[in-house]
């Protein structure tokens, strides 16, 4: 579902994140992308949703290949795959209902549909009391779950997170990869940036590990591999 082959990123500033990155990864896989700060780990997860483009080599989501995707079928590509952020990302003035209602908005779904998807979302993420709520009255772990909500609620093939137990704490942490494991359990392709190493020691799923723009290693059920 997703293959790279001989992919490079350099920078406009000449910063070289890949150098030469091969991988294919199927559907339903779980994959952290682990390694030190600066690697290309985000480089990596941006270029599958196309927030980068490579400067040679082949990405492949979904048979599209992204080195010749048209600009206007960028959204289309992105329907099918849902990020979330460290940082969460949620729109301030909205309510945790309106910021998940507002990812189908755009795909122009009935009002009837937009309320049941985005409750059974609400629910998989034990929100359903908080739908009212503003992102500002709910606790990092709570906002992170709304982000994941919204995520989810155009069922993606792929959801890719990047660093999203970043600004948690252990408890609330393990609580975040419980739903990661149940959207995972639903077939969908999960691939997340960590330097979370409890996490991926506990939580066993293929490791794959960059370092200086490299693939350095990649196993199945692997470890963490480095001093967090
Ligand atoms: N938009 C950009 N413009 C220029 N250089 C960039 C840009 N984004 C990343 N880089 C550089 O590319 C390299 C890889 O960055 P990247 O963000 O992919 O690493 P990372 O492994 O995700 O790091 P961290 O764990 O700290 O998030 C770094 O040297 C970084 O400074």
């Amino acid at each position: 579902m997703i293959h790279m082959q001989d992919v490079y990123k350099t920078y406009g500033n000449g910063v070289t994140a890949l150098n030469g990155i091969s991988t294919a990864i199927d559907k339903g896989e779980f994959i952290y992308i682990v390694g030190p700060s600066g690697a290309g780990k985000s480089t990596f997860i941006k270029l599958i949703y196309r927030e980068v483009k490579p400067s040679a080599g082949t990405v492949v989501i979904n048979d599209t290949d992204l080195s010749t995707i048209r600009r206007r079928d960028i959204p289309l590509l992105r329907r099918d795959i849902g990020v979330i952020f460290q940082d969460f990302k949620l729109l301030p003035k909205l309510t945790v209902y309106e910021n998940i209602a507002f990812a189908l908005e755009v795909i122009e779904e009935t009002p009837r549909q937009i309320r049941n998807l985005v409750m059974e979302v609400l629910n998989l993420v034990g929100l359903k009391n908080k739908a009212r709520f503003l992102p500002a009255e709910l606790s990092g772990g709570e906002q992170q779950r709304v982000s994941i909500a919204r995520a989810i609620v155009n069922k993606p093939k792929i959801v890719i997170a990047d660093e999203p137990t970043g600004n948690l704490d252990p408890a609330t942490s393990r609580g975040i990869m419980r739903i990661f494991e149940e959207i995972s359990d639903r077939g969908t392709t999960i691939i997340m940036a960590t330097h979370n190493k409890e996490i991926v020691n506990t939580v066993r799923k293929r490791v794959i590990a960059i370092d200086d723009g490299l693939i350095v290693r990649d196993e199945q059920r692997g470890e963490y591999g480095y001093e967090a």
